[in-house]
């Protein structure tokens, strides 16, 4: 592929002076054929088994949030500006306190071994040389302390905990100890997976993952197992969910209770949805929220991402940071959700279709491929910063057609 011309993303985050690590950028990918995340996601389809590519793939029931995590950016229209300089672009940016090089995180995610045999430790390296911020997921295949071995001491990172009942709350104190112990500096905390979404291609395929990967995860982090019972039925994880500690499940007390053994780490919730829920996240002293509908993965028929985040941007008032993600392929649709007020974004399944593609190279790749296209849109919407990104440089393509 051919490289866009001018500075990369985080090439131009070293010329303001910035003290980051050194990216690497994998130029070497033979030929021209993956020129955008689709190409991967087409590849991981051909090179990965049909159960593995349908559960990263699915979403959940009629996948109708699946699709229109991706239409929503579609409807929006871009409004640049011109003939500003727009020689240089600096796409850094302070999230949470840490220097980011730039907007575009790794959303977590379960089970890389699955898409390739060097799983979790291939992201971290690629997030590590593409300075990304990396939220391991707690249902990973590799521990969490290997995840950070491998990215190095310069990887940023986040780790992932999912507050259903069934994890109580001694094993999710062992696990932020870990956490904190591994370098980890905040905890996101999922909140909208008390039981699993039905993922119908799943329960048809009979989905499971690879014993030697269950096992893997199982020492690595408690997620819960999706398998087939010894009576051959599916279990998607609700058969221990539905197995709470003290007879409760877990909920917004458990937030609070977080935050007193997280030490220094600040807390996230994920999978904001609604003003309402921001509120409650406030109420309890988050330090972000993040607006996701599990890639379309758990409640089908909640709407985009993208639609819900001016919502949460009125609710919270500046009172924290927002998060993004669901549906993000473009470099135009990171724009997009920086104008409308998220502080960074996320990607989830891209990662995986780049991990299938080729490990730490195809997640290099990927992620490259989105900043590339980011600090182009910058460049064309007469954007020199994150900055200067403007609400109004979005409007919803129904604003034009009342027009005509
Ligand atoms: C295969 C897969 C596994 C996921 N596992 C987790 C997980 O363990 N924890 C979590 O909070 N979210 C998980 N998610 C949701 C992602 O964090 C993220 O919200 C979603 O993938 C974003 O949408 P995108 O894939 O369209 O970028 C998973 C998503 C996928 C596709
Ligand atoms: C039990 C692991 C589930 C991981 C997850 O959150 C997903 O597949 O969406």
């Amino acid at each position: 592929m051919g490289r866009l011309e001018g500075q990369s993303a985080t090439a131009s985050a070293a010329s303001t002076g910035m003290p980051l690590p050194t990216p690497k950028s994998d130029t070497a990918r033979p030929g021209c054929t993956h020129v955008n995340v689709a190409d991967y996601e087409r590849r991981a389809k051909v090179v990965l088994p049909k159960g593995e590519f349908d559960y990263f793939a699915g979403g959940a029931n009629d996948m109708v949030t699946l699709r229109e995590n991706r239409a929503a950016y579609r409807r929006l229209r871009l409004r640049p500006r011109v003939l500003r300089d727009v020689s240089s672009v600096d796409t850094t940016r302070t999230v949470l306190g840490e220097r980011m090089a730039h907007p575009i995180g790794i959303s977590p995610t379960a089970e890389h071994r699955a898409a390739h045999d060097d799983g979790e430790l291939a992201t971290a390296r690629a997030a590590a040389g593409t300075c990304s911020m990396m939220v391991v997921s707690s249902s990973a295949t590799t521990a969490l302390e290997d995840v950070a071995t491998a990215g190095g001491p310069n990887m940023q990172r986040w780790f992932q905990l999912s507050l259903s009942s069934r994890k109580n709350r001694t094993v999710l104190a062992g696990l932020v100890r870990r956490a904190i112990a591994a370098g980890y500096t905040a905890l996101v905390v999922t909140v909208d997976r008390p039981v699993l979404g039905r993922r119908e291609a799943d329960l048809r395929n009979c989905y499971e993952l690879a014993p030697r990967l269950a096992e893997g995860r199982v020492v690595s982090a408690t997620g819960a197992r999706i398998g087939r019972r010894p009576d051959g039925t599916m279990d998607l994880g609700q058969a221990s969910d539905a197995r709470p500690e003290a007879g409760k499940s877990l909920n917004w007390d458990d937030v609070h209770w977080l935050r007193t053994i997280c030490g220094d780490m600040k807390i996230v919730v994920k999978s904001v949805m609604t003003r309402e829920a921001a509120e409650e996240a406030l109420a309890h002293g988050v330090d972000a929220v993040w607006v996701s509908n599990h890639g379309g993965r758990q409640l089908d028929t909640v709407p985009a991402t993208i639609e819900i985040l001016p919502e949460v941007v009125q609710a919270v008032r500046g009172r924290c940071e927002i998060f993004v993600d669901g549906g993000i392929r473009r470099g135009t649709d990171v724009l997009k959700a920086l104008a409308l007020g998220a502080s960074a974004v996320f990607i989830g399944r891209p990662v995986i279709w780049g991990l299938a593609h080729s490990g730490e190279h195809g997640v290099t790749d990927v992620i490259n491929l989105l900043n590339e296209e980011l600090v182009q849109a910058m460049r064309l919407m007469g954007c020199k910063k994150l900055g200067d990104i403007e609400r109004s440089m979005v409007a919803h393509q129904s604003s034009y057609h009342a027009k005509l």
